[in-house]
């Protein structure tokens, strides 16, 4: 009788760095179906991205430093009509936690304005940093929604999803607890409400994602991994065949600060699920989403917060 090791799940790295991946290439389609596969099982995967070079991670990550040590009055500068859009100082819930963030962060003129409000006098290389920072998330997230819908054969919808899409970039910094106390988790176990995130962690990991078997998988940094998580838009649109994914954030004493970066991208136009996505064993889950009303009944809401499943209860058919 051999004796049965019990191997944790690992979360999917999938390799987007590849020079020829573009439709009709060789690599194309067997990428597309290893993307929807990752998604449909664990509604995440790692994304390999070299084009995303170690040295602008580590220039962006200076840059993220010197944004949280300016005074808070500067930071709390950054508010937007929106909720969670603009300055989260630390709570009650979350003492250790800071975040600010810019919106429509692939447009350079929202970051030149960023700048502006946070240094008036100007900040060397903080511009052309997060622009190239920004716009190759981006990129990352339009080639890897583009390929999800590729391995559908659905290809045809997505210049029409990615035309009423905006990218929202969030500075994240968690400082290290204080005590001695053991591992903490900072950011409670969620899912994200936009379409789909990009997370990306400096040198201090602590991101864990649940299995569909419940178990939690920690995701370790690297410079050039970044995890690409489906968000309840995403699960929208694909009718439940994608759940959006859950994840959380532990911080350990005696780590260090840790800081990561998310790309949020949402959608402001009105999601429909694809009728090709409906069918006796997927029958219609969905009316039409308006993500950004959506958005607002989440927030303004607290019964929606507490209701088991938000947006059935928002949009289920
Ligand atoms: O801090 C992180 O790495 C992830 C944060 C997150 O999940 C969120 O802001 O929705
Ligand atoms: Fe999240």
């Amino acid at each position: 009788m051999g004796s049965q090791t019990h191997q944790p799940p690992q979360i999917p790295v999938i390799d987007l760095s590849l020079e020829d991946l573009k439709p009709g290439s060789a690599s194309w389609l067997p990428t597309c179906n290893q993307i929807r596969h990752a998604l449909e099982e664990y509604g995440c995967f790692v994304a390999k991205y070299d084009q995303l070079s170690p040295q602008l991670s580590t220039k962006l990550f200076s840059q993220s430093k010197d944004l949280f040590e300016l005074p808070v009055e500067t930071k709390k500068q950054n508010t937007s009509d929106e909720p969670y859009r603009g300055y989260i100082g630390p709570t009650k819930y979350m003492p250790l936690y800071e975040s600010t963030a810019i919106e429509k962060a692939t447009v350079l003129e929202e970051v030149h304005k960023f700048m502006n409000l946070m240094w008036p006098d100007g900040k060397d290389q903080f511009c052309e940093v997060v622009d190239s920072y920004a716009k190759l998330l981006g990129a990352l997230n339009e080639l890897t929604v583009e390929m999800l819908f590729e391995s559908y054969g659905l290809r045809k919808h997505f210049p029409s999803l990615a035309a009423s899409n905006s990218h929202l970039l969030r500075f994240l910094k968690y400082k290290q607890p204080q005590d001695t106390e053991t591992t903490t988790i900072r950011f409670a176990a969620h899912t994200d409400i936009n379409f789909a995130t990009i997370v990306h962690q400096n040198d201090i990991g602590g991101l864990e994602v649940q299995a569909k078997d419940g178990t939690w998988i920690s995701v370790e940094p690297q410079p050039s991994h970044f995890l690409i998580f489906a968000g309840q838009g995403m699960q929208v649109w694909s009718n439940d065949r994608i759940k959006a994914c859950y994840h959380r954030v532990k911080v350990s004493a005696g780590n260090g600060e840790r800081y990561s970066m998310g790309l949020f991208t949402f959608n402001n136009g009105v999601i429909q699920v694809p009728e090709e996505l409906v069918d006796d064993k997927h029958p219609l889950l969905y009316k039409p989403f308006d993500s950004r009303g959506y958005i607002r009944f989440y927030i303004s809401s607290d019964e929606a917060v507490k209701l088991n499943n938000p947006i059935k209860a928002f949009c289920g058919a």
